[in-house]
Protein backbone atom coordinates (compact mmCIF):
# COMPACT_ATOMS: atom_id res chain seq x y z
CA UNK A 1 0.00 0.00 0.00
CA UNK A 2 0.81 3.45 -1.04
CA UNK A 3 -0.38 6.64 -0.01
CA UNK A 4 -0.82 10.06 -2.05
CA UNK A 5 -1.55 13.27 -1.24
CA UNK A 6 -3.64 15.47 -3.00
CA UNK A 7 -4.04 19.43 -2.30
CA UNK A 8 -6.39 21.60 -3.74
CA UNK A 9 -5.25 25.37 -2.79
CA UNK A 10 -8.87 26.96 -3.84
CA UNK A 11 -10.07 30.76 -3.31
CA UNK A 12 -11.86 30.23 0.06
CA UNK A 13 -9.65 27.29 1.14
CA UNK A 14 -7.21 24.73 1.43
CA UNK A 15 -8.14 21.44 1.52
CA UNK A 16 -5.64 18.00 1.92
CA UNK A 17 -7.01 14.35 0.89
CA UNK A 18 -4.53 11.69 1.62
CA UNK A 19 -5.44 8.11 -0.88
CA UNK A 20 -4.44 4.83 -0.26
CA UNK A 21 -2.98 3.76 -3.64
CA UNK A 22 -4.20 0.28 -2.89
CA UNK A 23 -7.79 1.22 -2.73
CA UNK A 24 -8.38 4.54 -3.94
CA UNK A 25 -9.82 5.27 -0.86
CA UNK A 26 -9.37 9.04 1.25
CA UNK A 27 -7.79 7.69 4.73
CA UNK A 28 -7.25 11.22 6.00
CA UNK A 29 -8.40 15.00 5.14
CA UNK A 30 -7.76 18.18 6.37
CA UNK A 31 -8.45 21.94 5.66
CA UNK A 32 -7.65 25.71 6.70
CA UNK A 33 -9.50 28.57 5.61
CA UNK A 34 -8.19 31.62 3.23
CA UNK A 35 -8.53 34.86 3.78
CA UNK A 36 -11.20 36.88 1.61
CA UNK A 37 -10.32 39.75 -0.68
CA UNK A 38 -9.05 39.28 -4.53
CA UNK A 39 -5.64 40.40 -3.03
CA UNK A 40 -4.00 38.22 -0.95
CA UNK A 41 -0.71 37.63 0.58
CA UNK A 42 0.81 34.19 -0.89
CA UNK A 43 2.02 33.45 2.46
CA UNK A 44 -1.28 32.82 3.64
CA UNK A 45 -1.95 30.18 1.62
CA UNK A 46 1.17 28.83 2.89
CA UNK A 47 0.28 28.75 6.43
CA UNK A 48 -3.38 27.37 5.22
CA UNK A 49 -1.33 24.29 3.09
CA UNK A 50 0.89 23.66 6.53
CA UNK A 51 -2.68 24.14 9.16
CA UNK A 52 -4.73 21.74 6.46
CA UNK A 53 -1.74 18.63 6.33
CA UNK A 54 -1.02 18.94 9.70
CA UNK A 55 -5.54 19.13 10.40
CA UNK A 56 -5.05 15.57 7.41
CA UNK A 57 -2.38 14.27 10.69
CA UNK A 58 1.26 14.94 8.59
CA UNK A 59 2.47 13.43 5.81
CA UNK A 60 5.54 11.42 7.04
CA UNK A 61 4.17 8.52 5.41
CA UNK A 62 2.81 9.78 2.31
CA UNK A 63 5.09 8.56 -0.91
CA UNK A 64 4.33 11.20 -3.89
CA UNK A 65 1.73 14.93 -4.20
CA UNK A 66 0.68 17.09 -5.84
CA UNK A 67 -1.32 19.98 -5.52
CA UNK A 68 -4.14 21.88 -7.26
CA UNK A 69 -4.66 24.73 -7.01
CA UNK A 70 -6.98 28.56 -8.01
CA UNK A 71 -5.94 29.80 -11.76
CA UNK A 72 -4.15 32.99 -12.88
CA UNK A 73 -3.14 34.25 -9.59
CA UNK A 74 -0.03 36.43 -9.82
CA UNK A 75 2.66 35.61 -7.56
CA UNK A 76 5.48 38.02 -8.77
CA UNK A 77 9.06 37.20 -7.25
CA UNK A 78 11.76 38.69 -6.88
CA UNK A 79 15.33 37.73 -7.67
CA UNK A 80 15.98 36.71 -3.30
CA UNK A 81 12.77 34.50 -4.02
CA UNK A 82 10.91 37.13 -2.42
CA UNK A 83 6.96 37.28 -2.84
CA UNK A 84 7.02 41.67 -4.20
CA UNK A 85 3.59 42.40 -3.25
CA UNK A 86 -0.16 40.49 -2.77
CA UNK A 87 -1.22 38.09 -5.46
CA UNK A 88 -3.75 39.60 -7.61
CA UNK A 89 -6.39 36.67 -7.44
CA UNK A 90 -8.36 34.96 -10.75
CA UNK A 91 -11.55 37.27 -9.53
CA UNK A 92 -9.80 40.59 -8.63
CA UNK A 93 -11.02 42.88 -11.80
CA UNK A 94 -8.61 45.97 -11.51
CA UNK A 95 -6.52 45.00 -14.25
CA UNK A 96 -9.99 45.06 -16.87
CA UNK A 97 -8.18 48.30 -18.61
CA UNK A 98 -5.27 46.67 -19.11
CA UNK A 99 -6.73 43.48 -20.38
CA UNK A 100 -8.24 46.33 -23.45
CA UNK A 101 -4.96 47.48 -23.95
CA UNK A 102 -3.72 44.49 -25.03
CA UNK A 103 -6.29 43.62 -26.88
CA UNK A 104 -5.90 46.62 -29.12
CA UNK A 105 -2.26 46.04 -29.55
CA UNK A 106 -2.50 41.98 -30.47
CA UNK A 107 -5.86 41.78 -31.94
CA UNK A 108 -8.74 39.37 -30.05
CA UNK A 109 -8.85 36.68 -32.71
CA UNK A 110 -4.58 37.00 -32.68
CA UNK A 111 -4.68 35.96 -28.91
CA UNK A 112 -6.91 33.49 -28.79
CA UNK A 113 -4.67 32.09 -32.00
CA UNK A 114 -1.46 32.31 -29.96
CA UNK A 115 -2.87 31.74 -26.68
CA UNK A 116 -5.73 30.39 -26.43
CA UNK A 117 -7.68 33.54 -24.55
CA UNK A 118 -8.78 36.29 -25.15
CA UNK A 119 -7.57 38.94 -22.42
CA UNK A 120 -9.90 39.94 -19.55
CA UNK A 121 -9.29 40.82 -15.86
CA UNK A 122 -8.72 37.17 -14.56
CA UNK A 123 -5.93 36.17 -16.76
CA UNK A 124 -1.93 36.42 -15.61
CA UNK A 125 -1.01 38.58 -18.33
CA UNK A 126 -3.18 41.18 -17.60
CA UNK A 127 -1.80 41.55 -14.21
CA UNK A 128 1.47 42.32 -15.19
CA UNK A 129 -0.10 45.04 -17.67
CA UNK A 130 -1.20 46.00 -14.46
CA UNK A 131 1.59 46.29 -12.80
CA UNK A 132 3.94 47.59 -15.10
CA UNK A 133 1.46 50.44 -15.54
CA UNK A 134 0.37 50.98 -12.00
CA UNK A 135 3.45 49.56 -9.79
CA UNK A 136 6.46 50.24 -12.05
CA UNK A 137 8.90 49.89 -9.14
CA UNK A 138 7.74 46.66 -8.37
CA UNK A 139 7.48 45.41 -12.09
CA UNK A 140 11.53 46.12 -12.37
CA UNK A 141 12.36 43.77 -9.63
CA UNK A 142 10.24 41.02 -10.90
CA UNK A 143 12.50 38.18 -11.52
CA UNK A 144 10.09 35.25 -11.75
CA UNK A 145 6.19 34.89 -12.02
CA UNK A 146 4.34 32.06 -10.44
CA UNK A 147 0.93 30.63 -10.23
CA UNK A 148 -0.63 29.62 -6.54
CA UNK A 149 0.34 26.13 -7.53
CA UNK A 150 3.38 26.54 -8.41
CA UNK A 151 4.43 28.72 -5.53
CA UNK A 152 2.78 26.33 -3.64
CA UNK A 153 4.52 23.52 -4.87
CA UNK A 154 7.90 25.27 -4.73
CA UNK A 155 7.42 25.99 -1.22
CA UNK A 156 6.73 22.73 0.38
CA UNK A 157 9.39 21.03 -1.58
CA UNK A 158 11.89 23.43 0.09
CA UNK A 159 12.18 26.35 -1.59
CA UNK A 160 11.45 29.72 -0.45
CA UNK A 161 13.65 32.98 0.38
CA UNK A 162 15.96 30.74 2.51
CA UNK A 163 16.47 28.60 -0.45
CA UNK A 164 15.54 31.06 -3.22
CA UNK A 165 16.19 28.51 -6.24
CA UNK A 166 14.21 30.34 -9.16
CA UNK A 167 14.74 27.79 -11.55
CA UNK A 168 13.45 25.07 -9.40
CA UNK A 169 9.85 26.85 -10.01
CA UNK A 170 7.52 24.42 -12.35
CA UNK A 171 4.25 24.68 -13.07
CA UNK A 172 1.55 21.71 -15.67
CA UNK A 173 -0.02 22.56 -18.56
CA UNK A 174 -3.28 23.46 -17.44
CA UNK A 175 -2.16 26.23 -15.53
CA UNK A 176 0.16 27.55 -17.08
CA UNK A 177 -3.04 28.19 -20.58
CA UNK A 178 -4.38 30.14 -18.16
CA UNK A 179 -1.96 33.08 -18.24
CA UNK A 180 -2.41 34.24 -21.44
CA UNK A 181 1.20 33.50 -22.47
CA UNK A 182 1.74 30.84 -23.16
CA UNK A 183 0.93 28.28 -26.64
CA UNK A 184 -1.66 25.67 -26.86
CA UNK A 185 0.27 24.81 -30.49
CA UNK A 186 3.98 24.63 -29.19
CA UNK A 187 3.84 23.78 -25.57
CA UNK A 188 6.28 26.91 -24.87
CA UNK A 189 5.60 30.23 -22.98
CA UNK A 190 5.16 33.24 -25.77
CA UNK A 191 7.90 35.05 -24.61
CA UNK A 192 6.59 38.46 -26.68
CA UNK A 193 3.83 38.59 -25.49
CA UNK A 194 5.04 38.18 -21.61
CA UNK A 195 7.42 41.24 -22.52
CA UNK A 196 4.91 43.52 -23.47
CA UNK A 197 2.76 42.78 -20.70
CA UNK A 198 5.32 43.16 -18.14
CA UNK A 199 7.92 45.47 -19.48
CA UNK A 200 10.72 42.64 -20.03
CA UNK A 201 11.34 39.29 -19.98
CA UNK A 202 11.25 37.04 -16.07
CA UNK A 203 12.06 33.47 -15.38
CA UNK A 204 8.43 31.31 -15.46
CA UNK A 205 8.28 27.78 -14.10
CA UNK A 206 9.00 24.61 -16.53
CA UNK A 207 6.03 22.93 -17.67
CA UNK A 208 6.34 19.66 -16.97
CA UNK A 209 4.23 16.81 -19.00
CA UNK A 210 1.67 15.08 -17.46
CA UNK A 211 3.74 12.12 -16.45
CA UNK A 212 6.95 14.05 -15.51
CA UNK A 213 7.98 14.62 -12.15
CA UNK A 214 10.27 16.65 -9.51
CA UNK A 215 11.16 15.52 -5.67
CA UNK A 216 10.78 17.55 -2.55
CA UNK A 217 13.65 18.12 -0.03
CA UNK A 218 12.37 14.11 1.54
CA UNK A 219 13.15 12.90 -2.43
CA UNK A 220 9.52 11.69 -2.35
CA UNK A 221 8.12 12.29 -6.21
CA UNK A 222 6.14 15.54 -6.78
CA UNK A 223 3.62 15.75 -9.86
CA UNK A 224 3.33 19.09 -11.97
CA UNK A 225 0.26 19.78 -10.00
CA UNK A 226 -2.64 21.23 -11.78
CA UNK A 227 -5.12 24.84 -12.19
CA UNK A 228 -8.46 23.70 -10.04
CA UNK A 229 -10.45 22.56 -13.19
CA UNK A 230 -8.61 20.48 -15.07
CA UNK A 231 -7.46 18.53 -11.46
CA UNK A 232 -11.52 18.63 -10.79
CA UNK A 233 -11.43 16.45 -14.50
CA UNK A 234 -8.95 14.12 -13.41
CA UNK A 235 -10.76 13.84 -10.12
CA UNK A 236 -14.19 13.36 -11.31
CA UNK A 237 -12.82 11.21 -14.07
CA UNK A 238 -14.28 13.28 -17.28
CA UNK A 239 -14.78 11.47 -20.44
CA UNK A 240 -16.28 13.03 -23.73
CA UNK A 241 -19.38 13.71 -23.83
CA UNK A 242 -19.10 14.82 -20.01
CA UNK A 243 -19.46 18.75 -19.36
CA UNK A 244 -18.56 19.43 -15.86
CA UNK A 245 -20.51 22.22 -14.36
CA UNK A 246 -18.22 23.09 -10.94
CA UNK A 247 -19.77 25.79 -8.37
CA UNK A 248 -17.42 27.10 -6.42
CA UNK A 249 -16.65 31.01 -5.86
CA UNK A 250 -16.10 30.66 -9.45
CA UNK A 251 -18.81 29.26 -11.88
CA UNK A 252 -17.20 26.77 -14.20
CA UNK A 253 -18.41 25.03 -17.28
CA UNK A 254 -16.13 22.49 -18.94
CA UNK A 255 -15.09 19.51 -20.97
CA UNK A 256 -12.16 17.45 -21.88
CA UNK A 257 -11.12 17.33 -25.24
CA UNK A 258 -8.53 16.36 -27.59
CA UNK A 259 -8.93 19.25 -29.97
CA UNK A 260 -7.70 23.00 -29.00
CA UNK A 261 -10.62 25.08 -29.30
CA UNK A 262 -10.09 28.50 -30.53
CA UNK A 263 -12.79 31.24 -29.92
CA UNK A 264 -12.21 34.79 -30.40
CA UNK A 265 -14.91 36.27 -28.76
CA UNK A 266 -13.09 35.08 -25.41
CA UNK A 267 -16.30 33.27 -24.72
CA UNK A 268 -14.54 30.13 -24.31
CA UNK A 269 -11.00 29.88 -23.11
CA UNK A 270 -9.22 27.31 -24.92
CA UNK A 271 -7.37 25.95 -22.07
CA UNK A 272 -4.94 22.82 -21.92
CA UNK A 273 -6.23 19.59 -19.35
CA UNK A 274 -3.95 17.88 -16.94
CA UNK A 275 -3.71 14.94 -19.49
CA UNK A 276 -2.35 15.70 -22.44
CA UNK A 277 -5.54 17.13 -23.92
CA UNK A 278 -7.68 20.31 -23.93
CA UNK A 279 -10.30 21.88 -21.66
CA UNK A 280 -12.13 24.38 -23.46
CA UNK A 281 -14.15 26.53 -20.27
CA UNK A 282 -16.41 29.35 -19.71
CA UNK A 283 -15.77 30.42 -16.35
CA UNK A 284 -18.15 33.20 -14.21
CA UNK A 285 -17.26 35.19 -11.26
CA UNK A 286 -20.79 34.35 -9.41
CA UNK A 287 -21.59 31.15 -8.50
CA UNK A 288 -21.86 29.84 -4.86
CA UNK A 289 -21.11 32.90 -3.09
CA UNK A 290 -24.62 34.66 -5.30
CA UNK A 291 -26.45 31.74 -2.78
CA UNK A 292 -24.07 32.81 0.02
CA UNK A 293 -25.33 36.35 -0.39
CA UNK A 294 -29.11 35.70 -0.77
CA UNK A 295 -29.21 33.06 1.91
CA UNK A 296 -27.48 35.79 4.53
CA UNK A 297 -29.95 38.00 3.38
CA UNK A 298 -32.76 36.48 4.21
CA UNK A 299 -31.15 35.27 7.35
CA UNK A 300 -31.39 31.50 7.05
CA UNK A 301 -28.48 28.69 6.42
CA UNK A 302 -28.05 26.60 2.93
CA UNK A 303 -30.75 24.16 3.69
CA UNK A 304 -33.17 26.48 4.91
CA UNK A 305 -32.47 28.48 1.37
CA UNK A 306 -32.77 25.14 -0.96
CA UNK A 307 -35.88 24.78 1.16
CA UNK A 308 -37.36 28.05 0.11
CA UNK A 309 -36.16 27.74 -3.57
CA UNK A 310 -37.96 24.38 -4.06
CA UNK A 311 -41.16 26.01 -2.00
CA UNK A 312 -41.10 28.47 -5.24
CA UNK A 313 -42.69 27.74 -8.75
CA UNK A 314 -40.38 27.60 -11.81
CA UNK A 315 -39.45 31.13 -12.60
CA UNK A 316 -39.62 32.23 -9.19
CA UNK A 317 -43.51 34.35 -9.93
CA UNK A 318 -41.40 36.54 -12.55
CA UNK A 319 -38.69 37.78 -10.02
CA UNK A 320 -35.25 37.37 -11.42
CA UNK A 321 -32.07 37.79 -9.99
CA UNK A 322 -28.99 39.13 -12.21
CA UNK A 323 -25.85 37.65 -9.59
CA UNK A 324 -23.18 40.01 -11.03
CA UNK A 325 -22.15 40.55 -7.26
CA UNK A 326 -18.70 40.84 -8.13
CA UNK A 327 -18.65 42.20 -11.43
CA UNK A 328 -18.63 39.61 -13.98
CA UNK A 329 -16.12 37.69 -16.73
CA UNK A 330 -18.20 35.84 -18.81
CA UNK A 331 -19.97 38.04 -20.21
CA UNK A 332 -16.65 40.23 -19.87
CA UNK A 333 -18.90 42.81 -17.70
CA UNK A 334 -15.85 43.79 -14.71
CA UNK A 335 -17.82 46.62 -13.28
CA UNK A 336 -21.31 45.35 -13.45
CA UNK A 337 -22.75 45.32 -10.45
CA UNK A 338 -26.09 42.86 -9.32
CA UNK A 339 -29.66 43.44 -10.15
CA UNK A 340 -33.31 42.04 -8.71
CA UNK A 341 -35.87 42.81 -10.98
CA UNK A 342 -39.83 41.65 -11.62
CA UNK A 343 -40.73 42.81 -8.44
CA UNK A 344 -44.37 43.01 -7.96
CA UNK A 345 -46.33 42.84 -4.89
CA UNK A 346 -47.03 39.34 -5.83
CA UNK A 347 -44.15 37.95 -6.94
CA UNK A 348 -41.89 39.65 -4.19
CA UNK A 349 -41.82 36.56 -1.40
CA UNK A 350 -38.88 35.08 0.58
CA UNK A 351 -39.54 31.63 -1.66
CA UNK A 352 -39.43 33.29 -4.64
CA UNK A 353 -35.82 35.44 -4.25
CA UNK A 354 -34.67 32.16 -3.06
CA UNK A 355 -35.57 30.66 -6.50
CA UNK A 356 -34.41 33.91 -8.32
CA UNK A 357 -31.38 33.40 -6.76
CA UNK A 358 -30.46 29.42 -7.82
CA UNK A 359 -32.16 30.45 -11.40
CA UNK A 360 -30.01 33.14 -11.83
CA UNK A 361 -26.59 31.75 -10.49
CA UNK A 362 -27.94 28.89 -13.19
CA UNK A 363 -28.38 30.66 -16.10
CA UNK A 364 -24.91 32.54 -16.32
CA UNK A 365 -23.89 28.32 -16.26
CA UNK A 366 -26.10 27.81 -18.84
CA UNK A 367 -24.95 30.68 -21.03
CA UNK A 368 -21.91 28.46 -20.84
CA UNK A 369 -23.21 25.53 -22.27
CA UNK A 370 -24.22 26.90 -24.97
CA UNK A 371 -21.18 28.75 -25.54
CA UNK A 372 -19.17 25.29 -25.72
CA UNK A 373 -22.04 23.72 -27.38
CA UNK A 374 -21.36 26.02 -30.05
CA UNK A 375 -18.13 25.42 -30.53
CA UNK A 376 -19.43 21.80 -31.62
CA UNK A 377 -17.90 20.45 -28.00
CA UNK A 378 -19.89 17.43 -27.66
CA UNK A 379 -21.74 17.69 -24.92
CA UNK A 380 -24.42 14.27 -23.15
CA UNK A 381 -24.61 14.89 -19.61
CA UNK A 382 -23.61 17.39 -16.86
CA UNK A 383 -21.88 16.23 -14.03
CA UNK A 384 -21.96 18.73 -10.91
CA UNK A 385 -19.31 19.33 -8.65
CA UNK A 386 -18.24 22.15 -5.82
CA UNK A 387 -19.29 23.49 -2.89
CA UNK A 388 -22.84 24.59 -4.26
CA UNK A 389 -23.85 20.91 -5.99
CA UNK A 390 -24.66 20.31 -2.30
CA UNK A 391 -27.73 22.55 -2.36
CA UNK A 392 -30.94 20.46 -3.54
CA UNK A 393 -32.24 23.24 -5.07
CA UNK A 394 -29.18 23.55 -7.39
CA UNK A 395 -28.92 19.78 -7.78
CA UNK A 396 -32.80 19.79 -8.75
CA UNK A 397 -33.27 22.88 -10.75
CA UNK A 398 -30.62 22.42 -12.66
CA UNK A 399 -31.39 20.32 -15.04
CA UNK A 400 -34.53 22.27 -16.01
CA UNK A 401 -32.05 25.22 -17.05
CA UNK A 402 -28.84 23.42 -18.13
CA UNK A 403 -30.92 21.52 -20.72
CA UNK A 404 -29.10 18.45 -20.17
CA UNK A 405 -29.23 15.37 -18.00
CA UNK A 406 -27.37 16.00 -14.91
CA UNK A 407 -25.76 13.85 -12.43
CA UNK A 408 -24.23 14.60 -9.28
CA UNK A 409 -21.24 13.04 -8.05
CA UNK A 410 -20.95 11.25 -4.22
CA UNK A 411 -20.01 15.33 -2.53
CA UNK A 412 -15.94 15.35 -2.54
CA UNK A 413 -13.13 17.26 -3.05
CA UNK A 414 -12.49 16.54 -6.79
CA UNK A 415 -9.73 18.85 -7.56
CA UNK A 416 -7.79 17.43 -4.24
CA UNK A 417 -8.76 13.89 -5.38
CA UNK A 418 -7.52 14.91 -8.77
CA UNK A 419 -4.34 15.70 -7.40
CA UNK A 420 -3.85 12.41 -5.39
CA UNK A 421 -4.70 10.87 -8.75
CA UNK A 422 -1.70 12.49 -10.50
CA UNK A 423 0.68 11.90 -7.73
CA UNK A 424 -0.75 8.20 -7.54
CA UNK A 425 0.72 8.01 -11.19
CA UNK A 426 3.80 9.55 -11.02
CA UNK A 427 4.84 7.34 -8.53
CA UNK A 428 3.48 4.19 -11.09
CA UNK A 429 0.94 3.37 -8.14
N1 LIG B 1 -25.21 23.25 1.06
C1 LIG B 1 -24.71 24.27 0.34
N2 LIG B 1 -25.51 24.95 -0.53
C2 LIG B 1 -25.02 25.98 -1.25
N3 LIG B 1 -23.74 26.43 -1.18
C3 LIG B 1 -22.91 25.81 -0.33
C4 LIG B 1 -23.33 24.70 0.46
N4 LIG B 1 -22.28 24.28 1.19
C5 LIG B 1 -21.24 25.09 0.87
N5 LIG B 1 -21.61 26.02 -0.04
C6 LIG B 1 -20.79 27.11 -0.60
O1 LIG B 1 -19.79 26.58 -1.46
C7 LIG B 1 -18.66 27.49 -1.48
C8 LIG B 1 -17.39 26.71 -1.32
O2 LIG B 1 -17.29 25.80 -2.38
P1 LIG B 1 -15.89 25.36 -2.96
O3 LIG B 1 -16.18 24.52 -4.16
O4 LIG B 1 -15.08 24.76 -1.88
O5 LIG B 1 -15.30 26.78 -3.38
P2 LIG B 1 -13.82 27.21 -3.80
O6 LIG B 1 -13.24 26.00 -4.52
O7 LIG B 1 -14.01 28.37 -4.70
O8 LIG B 1 -13.05 27.60 -2.56
C9 LIG B 1 -18.88 28.50 -0.36
O9 LIG B 1 -19.29 29.73 -0.93
C10 LIG B 1 -19.98 27.85 0.46
O10 LIG B 1 -20.79 28.79 1.17
O1 LIG C 1 -10.57 31.57 -12.83
C1 LIG C 1 -10.88 30.41 -12.76
C2 LIG C 1 -10.71 29.50 -13.93
O2 LIG C 1 -10.42 30.17 -15.11
C3 LIG C 1 -11.41 29.87 -11.48
O3 LIG C 1 -12.02 28.62 -11.65
C4 LIG C 1 -10.33 29.81 -10.46
O4 LIG C 1 -9.46 28.75 -10.83
C5 LIG C 1 -10.86 29.71 -9.04
O5 LIG C 1 -11.56 28.55 -8.76
P1 LIG C 1 -12.38 28.24 -7.42
O6 LIG C 1 -11.55 28.64 -6.26
O7 LIG C 1 -13.67 28.98 -7.54
O8 LIG C 1 -12.60 26.76 -7.45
Amino acid sequence: MALVMGIDSSTQSCKVVIVDTASDEIVRSGRASHPDGSSVDPEAWWTALQSAIADAGGIDDVEAWAIGGQQHGMVALDDEGRVIRDALLWNDTRSAGSALDLIEEFGAAEFARRTGVVPVASFTVTKLRWLRDNEPENASRVAAVALPHDWLTWRLRGFGPENPALDELVTDRSDASGTGYWSPDSGDYDREILSAALGGDALLPRVLGPLESVADARGRRVGPGAGDNAGAALGVGAHTGDVVVSIGTSGTVFAVSAERTIDPSGTVAGFADADGGFLPIVVTLNAARVLDAIARLLGVDHGELSDLALQAEPGAGGLTLLPYFEGERTPNLPDATASLSGMTLASTTRENLARAAVEGMLSGLSAGVEALRGLNVPLERALLIGGGAQSEAVRRIAPEILGLPVEVPTPGEYVALGAARQAARVLGA
